[in-house]
């Protein structure tokens, strides 16, 4: 409910259902060699959608031209519907991005590095989304909380990468982008991690773009996963979408009478009835199994790389 009403209130004067992000024909060369060679997505207000791809695939330099600091080759590009390459200061303050490791200011406090940032925000508080962060509950949702007056130069690597998450979403942004957000992070700031997202998404309808190589990760955060490879995006799906889209057949494993049996099947479900019903309790150790989606990332690339 108060997502819907909290969309309601940011669409205002404009239609519900605008998409957040929109990219068509994506175009990027670096000198004589083409990165990304028609990409096309789109994002709705509080998706999150994961963007998985092989290094070099062209993630980093996606996520640079939508966020406005790289300029395209080609195609058209609309981010909270202003082209990147003409947004102003308004426009940037409404998005979110998470650099790799906040380097400089290292004599600074966090809490007052995070105020001093948030500050900026102040000027683009809007009626229905406060900005900028309130601080000590930035601090707590970072989990940052016991380091807050710890100087930045003394933080370990984990607090380090929680502070650059904090410099991010100070200012409560409308679009989150996050490069390979979570390394570095031991299992729990992970986990928090996670969390934290969900929440962002769930409270306040951020749409979050993100990389990783962590599949487990992009199973567990995507709304929608898009797979780059070849300059293309030649997948887009949820876990589950891609894994039926590659694996039509899923695998069934039981046992009966000490010998152990293996069946592919479309219809797996349709299969287990009839073998219950002809075998009963003379079936064991039942395992339903369809492609992981590291199985299906592997196979899509490799597809897209052998075409
Ligand atoms: N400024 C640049 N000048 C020339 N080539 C570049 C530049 N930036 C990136 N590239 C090249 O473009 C390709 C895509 O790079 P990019 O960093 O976008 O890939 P990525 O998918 O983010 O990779 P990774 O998973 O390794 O982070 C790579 O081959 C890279 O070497």
């Amino acid at each position: 409910m108060y997502y819907i009403f909290d969309s309601v209130l940011d669409m205002l004067g404009t239609l519900v259902d605008t998409p957040v992000m929109e990219v068509s024909d994506l175009r990027m060369r670096y000198g004589d060699r083409e990165v990304l060679s028609g990409v096309e997505f789109s994002a709705a207000p509080g998706e999150v959608v994961v963007l998985l791809g092989p290094n070099g695939a062209g993630k980093t330099t996606t996520i640079e031209i939508l966020e406005g600091f790289r300029m395209r080759s080609g195609g058209d590009v609309r981010v909270l519907g202003v082209d990147p390459a003409d947004g102003g200061e308004a426009w940037r303050a409404r998005l979110g991005v998470v650099l790799q490791s906040w380097r400089d200011h290292s004599k600074w406090r966090v809490r007052e590095l995070l105020a001093h940032l948030g500050a900026y925000y102040a000027a683009f508080s809007t009626p229905d989304k406060r900005r900028p962060w309130v601080i000590d509950e930035l601090l707590e949702v970072v989990g940052l909380t016991a380091a807050a007056g710890s100087v930045i130069g003394r933080l370990s690597g984990g607090q380090r990468r929680r502070l650059d998450v904090a410099i991010g979403i100070v200012g409560r942004p409308d679009l989150l982008f996050l490069d390979e957000p979570t390394v570095g992070f031991d299992p729990e700031a992970r986990r928090d991690f996670h969390d934290l997202i969900h929440r962002m998404t769930d409270l306040d309808s951020t749409t979050v773009l993100l990389t990783t190589h962590d599949l487990d990760e992009a199973e567990k955060l995507a709304d929608r996963i898009l797979i780059l490879a070849k300059g293309r995006i030649v997948a887009s799906g949820s876990a589950d979408e891609l894994s039926r889209q590659v694996a039509g057949e899923a695998e069934v494993r039981w046992t009966q009478d000490g010998r152990r049996f293996v069946h592919s099947d479309v219809d797996a479900t349709k299969f287990v009835r009839e073998l219950f019903q002809q075998h009963g309790a003379a079936v064991g150790d039942l395992e339903v199994r369809r492609a992981s989606l590291e199985e299906t990332y592997m196979k899509l690339v490799r597809e897209a790389e052998g075409s």
